[in-house]
């Protein structure tokens, strides 16, 4: 689904800056995203991808700049030098706005696979839980697992556990996804199996959806813009065609060659 520009962000990230210490992880970092657009952000190891990532979740907090959700200031409470969220409140309807999807799994480990998929809506949600088992069952059926939903999480392979942690965060309805990584965990012969799944996504919903992927083949397919991230910034940013075949920074042409010698295809 391609962005229209005209329509108002759904997220807006506004000279955003972070450290960890001494270290400037974000370096007033500005972008903004449209509904239903599709984001893949590259970029070297440790150039902040990861960290923005958990920004937009509230995994981590922020030093400066401003976040906004459908328009929604994201942290604004001063609280030891970095700015948080307002109250309990106000993180809970934010975050209910945004799922996300790790590199590890972190399923229950002694839950079944279907009730893995039904605890959140029903503890957080209140949804009930006949209508979460519903709704589980139908994402389970969308990524291919739903003969597996009396399985145990150790009883799956790794790319089924992956497609269980998308489904799980699914359920909770988000209008926008963060996938950070999601296959490098993986064995090769699993990684296409997750990756069908999310074009599936990419293809049949109207989510926002951003990617943090070492994938560049998959980030070539998936995505509406490709932004290249290097310490912190935002080194260039264009449609994938742009960005992966005629790069224009020095920076993401030496970035690519390497991913060429590498043996990856882009
Ligand atoms: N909680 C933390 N405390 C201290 N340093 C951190 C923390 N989280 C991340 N960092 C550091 O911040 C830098 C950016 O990390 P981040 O994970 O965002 O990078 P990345 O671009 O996603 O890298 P990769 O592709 O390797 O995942 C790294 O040097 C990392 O070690």
């Amino acid at each position: 689904m391609t962005a229209h520009a005209a329509v108002p962000p759904i997220i807006e990230v506004d000279r955003v800056s972070k450290s960890f210490g001494d270290f400037k992880v974000l370096d007033e970092l500005s972008f903004s995203v449209a509904p239903a657009e599709k984001l893949a952000l590259i970029g070297p190891s440790g150039s902040g991808k990861t960290t923005i990532l958990r920004i937009l979740m509230t995994l981590e907090s922020i030093d400066s700049g401003h976040i906004r959700i459908e328009g929604e200031e994201l942290y604004h409470m001063e609280k030891g030098g970095r700015l948080v969220p307002a109250d309990e409140a106000h993180l809970h309807r934010m975050r209910a706005k945004i799922g996300m999807v790790f590199q590890l799994f972190n399923l229950f480990p002694h839950m079944c696979v279907l009730d893995n998929v039904t605890l959140a809506p029903v503890l957080t949600k209140g949804v009930a839980k006949e209508a979460a088992k519903r709704r589980a069952m139908e994402l389970l059926d969308m990524v291919g697992l739903a003969d597996k939903a009396k399985a145990m999480p150790a009883q799956l392979s790794g790319g089924q556990k992956q497609r269980v942690a998308i489904a799980r965060a699914l359920a909770l309805e988000p209008r926008i996804m963060l996938f950070d990584e999601v296959t490098s965990a993986l064995d090769p012969e699993l990684v296409e199996e997750v990756l069908a799944v999310m074009h599936r996504l990419a293809r049949e919903t109207d989510m926002t959806m951003l990617l943090v992927t070492h994938e560049m083949g998959f980030a070539h397919d998936f995505a509406d813009r490709v932004m290249f991230f290097d310490r912190g910034r935002i080194v260039e940013q264009g449609p994938p065609s742009e960005i992966f075949t005629n790069p224009r920074e020095e920076r993401t042409q030496g970035f690519l060659r390497k991913i060429i010698a590498a043996g990856h295809r882009i």
